[in-house]
């Protein structure tokens, strides 16, 4: 089992969205590949040995937007990712993401608990740079610190960031590799207010220009305004609403 691809030859449309629009407008209409499903899950369950943690999970979505996954503790919202992610495999049902509607087969996953090695005498700009190209690298990391507010941060080393800071280049990273689908899993934890609104502000520039997040958190986060669809997790079953 794992992930398989449906064949499309839909191309994104993008635009460029500022972050003056993330202020003003948090009702616009999305934009997105407008006739083919990215990601199609169907009677999705999910499994540790034979405890099943999700059931019967079905939904369709279109490239483009923030896709919020809540519920409490222990709920599923990682086990979810993990799946999406193709790490976690212990499932029935099947899931298909379709990468011609995006640019980028590689998804981009921020785990719960990065293990990231704190102590390693290594700059915040080389860890944002990691999966980048050389040619590309230094316009590639500058865009992403810039967009999350480490530019001034860029030569430090990164056993001396903060909490917040160490979160922020962590996505950091995976922005600057350019990819269209990102699993993102509590990104806040750790962060303080201005953190968390710069963070949101670039999810939703972001996702804006055709980009797709799925974003799991706690369900009285500020990032729930700016989300199309919401993925509510209760045991044994589940509520998806799309705005
Ligand atoms: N490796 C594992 N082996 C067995 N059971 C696990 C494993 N990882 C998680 N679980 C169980 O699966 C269920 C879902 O866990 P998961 O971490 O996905 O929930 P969550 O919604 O992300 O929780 P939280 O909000 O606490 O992060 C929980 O009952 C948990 O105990």
């Amino acid at each position: 089992m794992g992930i398989s691809i449906l064949k499309s030859k839909i191309s994104l449309k993008k635009r460029i969205a500022t972050a003056e629009e993330f202020r003003q407008c948090k009702n616009q209409k999305f934009n997105s590949c407008e006739e083919s499903d990215l990601l199609v899950v169907k009677d999705l369950s999910i499994y540790y040995g034979c405890c099943g943690v999700i059931q019967n999970l079905s939904f369709s979505i279109k490239s483009g937007g923030i896709v919020s996954i809540v519920g409490n503790n222990g709920s599923g919202k990682s086990t979810f990712l993990k799946t999406l992610a193709g790490i976690h495999e212990h499932f029935c049902g099947k899931f298909s993401w379709n990468f011609s509607c995006g640019k980028n087969e590689v998804i981009g996953y921020l785990p719960q608990h990065a293990e990231v090695n704190r102590y390693l005498s290594i700059q915040v700009q080389d860890v944002v740079g990691m999966g980048v190209g050389a040619k590309k690298k230094k316009c590639a990391v500058d865009r992403a610190l810039a967009c999350l507010g480490l530019t001034n941060e860029a030569s430090r080393y990164i056993g001396t960031l903060s909490g917040g800071q160490f979160q922020r280049m962590l996505f950091a990273r995976l922005l600057a590799m350019d990819l269209d689908i990102f699993l993102l899993d509590e990104p806040f934890i750790s962060m303080d207010e201005t953190s968390q609104n710069i963070l949101i502000e670039q999810l939703f520039v972001q996702s804006k220009n055709g980009k797709t997040f799925f974003l799991a958190h706690h369900q009285d986060s500020a990032i729930s305004p700016y989300c199309k669809h919401i993925l509510k997790l209760f045991p044994g079953t589940y509520c998806w609403s799309s705005t």
